[in-house]
């Protein structure tokens, strides 16, 4: 399999943390831990795609961030013996930009866009015949002796990977055959991921450390294996380099992880919810401003963990904390009136 990046990609990453990096990204169905339904769903459709000598369907990955979109469309790529050339949404300015990708795939390749809800309008039309003809035109000259050619392109598969599938538009939605959302991981699943990158890495590690790391890694494969690379750094300079539980609660509250998994943001946007709004509801561009966070980074990152986990609700007046909120924060919920009917959390 070829691999080519059109876009810098994680450039906020030093040489060094791409390395560790790219070593812990599974690299087929195997290794990848979780998500079974989607994985098994998929291994059949490349099984019948590769059999049928045609290219997969367009695939949709959906989901919060880290939770292994990009490894998947990596390992679809590697699956189907396919090359994959990767770009993303804002990259792609105009149509003659997306041209150029498609007018160079081979036979049966994949394309990866990942931020595809971020594609200038103009060229999300180009990419629709693309998808569903594997044909684009092409306008040659301007003015007068303007006229279109339609180019026939190689069958391929377009995976595009989005954090907000709700800002897709519904013709685009429409033109991908399969659609998948990823889940949260639950702790066990991330004990095992977090047990396999500690391996790779050559750091011993005791069961209930790696269980400590994974509970409280707000269900993120990205962010246990983050936690883990920060707790190896404290074991090997406070310890022996064996990270046990001792090791990793106290790594995990020096990096401000609390006892529930909850980190520094997660806990100001409770806090500003509670203490500055009686609770809620309040709107999103309000907390985010209290927060001094941005508003599409609190309801990309933080506000779907928060809600999975129960801290928040979504209401058609703006965000509420629940009374899981205000316990976790050690502050006494509001009483009711007529508690004695609602349910608790209500
Ligand atoms: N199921 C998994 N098993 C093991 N490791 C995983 C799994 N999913 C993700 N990871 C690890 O987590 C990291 C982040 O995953 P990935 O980059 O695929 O997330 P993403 O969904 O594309 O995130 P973003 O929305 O930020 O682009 C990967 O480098 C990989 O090491
Ligand atoms: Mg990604």
């Amino acid at each position: 399999m070829r691999e080519e990046y059109l876009t810098g990609g994680d450039d906020h990453m030093s040489q060094a943390e791409k390395e560790i990096d790219k070593a812990l990204r599974p690299l087929s169905f195997r290794d990848f831990t979780g998500q079974d339904k989607i994985v098994e769903n998929l291994k059949i459709f490349v099984l019948a795609a590769r059999r049928r000598g045609e290219a997969l369907d367009h695939v949709l990955l959906h989901g919060p961030p880290g939770l292994g979109k990009t490894t998947l469309s990596h390992i679809i790529a590697s699956e189907l013996d396919a090359n994959i050339k990767m770009t993303s949404g804002p990259v792609l300015d105009k149509p003659s930009d997306l041209a150029g990708l498609l007018t160079n795939l081979e036979r049966n390749d994949v394309l990866f866009i990942d931020e595809i809800h971020r594609l200038n309008p103009i060229v999300e039309e180009y990419l629709y015949s693309a998808m569903e003809d594997y044909k684009i035109d092409i306008m040659l000259d301007s003015g007068p002796n303007a006229r279109t050619v339609q180019i026939s392109l190689n069958p391929f598969t377009l995976i595009g990977a989005t954090t907000r599938s709700g800002l897709l538009t519904s013709p685009l939605r429409a033109r991908f055959g399969i659609n998948s959302r990823l889940e949260y991981y639950d702790s066990a699943l991330l004990t095992s991921i977090v047990k396999r990158s500690a391996d790779i890495l050559g750091s011993p590690i005791h069961e209930d450390a790696a269980f400590e790391i994974a509970r409280r890694s707000r269900g993120t494969p990205r962010i246990a294996n983050n936690l883990l690379r920060r707790t190896r750094d404290f074991a090997q300079i406070k310890g022996d380099g064996t990270i046990t539980v001792e090791i990793a609660r106290f790594a995990l509250n020096a990096l401000d992880v609390d006892h529930n998994g909850l980190d520094e943001m997660d806990n100001r946007i409770l806090n500003t919810i509670i203490d500055k709004f009686k609770g809620g509801p309040v709107g999103l561009s309000t907390i985010a401003t209290a927060c001094g966070e941005e508003s599409e980074t609190i309801e990309e990152v933080y506000e779907p963990f928060l809600i999975q986990e129960g801290y928040i609700k979504r209401t058609a007046r703006g965000r509420e904390a629940t009374e899981l909120a205000y316990i976790h924060l050690g502050k006494i919920p509001p009483r009711q009136v007529g508690t004695l009917f609602d349910s608790p959390l209500s």
